[in-house]
């Protein structure tokens, strides 16, 4: 890869490598736009195969971010950070202090949360160090693990595409086929079978697929059955790139609707899936809520007032829904056009100078 090269066709701002030999910390933190205000995302730990990997898996959740901040009517711009390491071997106190002084380096101009791997004691790890960090421990006034938040926003954004599917938003008696039952995707189970929903489940660790089945009655199929399950709605919530040239002919759901980030593979499939009629609820609008609930605690976290913000995804998926049938459009591609819009209107308010902090000149 070029790095440079990619920087420069995407606009990213930094890319950032932080080594630690004593812990072992192995981090990239990509800053995509800070347009819109202080770069905020979660730090993921994977066990890359590559470093090339880990770098483009970096850059590509860090635009993720920049996209999500602003459809959301953040003020925020987007960042993100990959450890390499496997999170139930590599993980140390020490790994997770050096990050947190590697953040602080940054002053600001990037907050972090958790993601995949990550957890609220590796976040309380890094408040050690920093401020910049959310997603802490409660008793600290934060607003604690943002998973089941997001999931509460994945599972109302749901209903809005099930309305614009199959004319109801109601999701009794239908069947939802989940790609991975990890922290967020469970409680989405939860709220799923809350309300009469039929759940197939699908996960490469054996004891999170148990954990559904045995709460919820779900069903399991094999990772590569899940794709092609009899479903009304397939919601992936694992990793990214699933919605691809091997996936999408194998689909029979009409509603794609899950918590994984950059579930498109390339634009292309994003048009593919539009073109067969399949209601696909963008990801970065349909999982926000997880950064909204975080991105309170810098007004002081009060959760109904996050919880208010967060139940707005139903209303966000619903007028970019109306946007794609009113332009002819995918609706990743008005999900895209809402959060460009925002970002260039506060970019170009932004340009009016105002003085901030100490006079220009008082130093001299
Ligand atoms: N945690 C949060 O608040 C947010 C999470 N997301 C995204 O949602 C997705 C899930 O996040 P979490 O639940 O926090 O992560 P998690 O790590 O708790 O859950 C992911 C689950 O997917 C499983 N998995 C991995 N590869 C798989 C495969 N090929 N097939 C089936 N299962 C597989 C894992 O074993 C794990 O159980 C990720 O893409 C994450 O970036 C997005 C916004 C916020
Ligand atoms: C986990 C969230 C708080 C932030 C994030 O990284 C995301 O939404 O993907």
């Amino acid at each position: 890869m070029e790095i440079f090269k990619y920087m420069e066709t995407y606009d990213y701002e930094q890319l950032v490598f932080c080594q630690d030999k004593t812990s072992g910390l192995k981090a990239i933190i990509a800053i995509h736009d800070t347009t819109l205000g202080p770069a905020l995302g979660g730090t993921r730990m994977w066990n890359y195969a590559t470093e090339e990997e880990a770098i483009e898996d970096a850059l590509r959740l860090a635009k993720g971010m920049t996209y999500k901040n602003a459809a959301a009517g953040l003020n925020l711009g987007g960042g993100k950070t990959v450890i390499i390491g496997d999170p139930l071997k590599d993980k140390n106190e020490e790994m997770f202090r050096a990050f947190g002084r590697f953040i602080q380096g940054l002053n600001g101009r990037y907050i972090t949360a958790e993601d995949v791997g990550t957890t609220v004691e590796d976040m309380d790890l890094i408040h050690e160090e920093t401020n910049y960090v959310t997603g802490i421990s409660e008793a600290f006034g934060s607003s604690g693990n943002p998973s089941p938040v997001t999931a509460y926003g994945v599972y109302v954004g749901m209903k809005a595409a099930a309305k614009e599917a199959f004319g109801s938003d109601s999701l009794e008696g239908k069947t939802v086929a989940v790609q991975g039952v990890g922290n967020v995707a469970y409680t989405l189970c939860e709220f799923l079978h809350k309300e009469g929903a039929k759940l197939i489940v699908a996960d490469i660790n054996q004891a999170s697929v148990d954990r559904a089945v045995n709460a919820f009655g779900a069903v399991q199929v094999s990772v590569d059955e899940i794709y092609s399950q009899d479903a009304d709605i397939f919601a992936p919530c694992a990793l990214g790139a699933i919605i691809n040239d091997n996936t999408i002919p194998q689909l029979k759901a009409k509603v794609i609707a899950g918590s994984a980030n950059n579930q498109l593979k390339d634009t292309k499939h994003g048009d593919l899936i539009h073109e067969m009629g399949i209601a696909y609820a963008p990801d970065y609008v349909i999982n926000s809520g997880g950064v909204i609930n975080v991105a309170d605690e810098l007004y002081g976290y009060n959760h109904d007032r996050a919880m208010k913000r967060v139940a707005g995804i139903y209303d966000k998926i619903e007028r970019i829904f109306e946007i794609s049938k009113r332009d002819g459009i995918p609706t990743y591609v008005a999900a895209d056009r809402l959060a460009e819009e925002r970002i260039a209107r506060v970019g170009k308010s932004r340009s009016q100078f105002l003085q901030n902090g100490k006079h220009i000149i008082s130093g001299r």
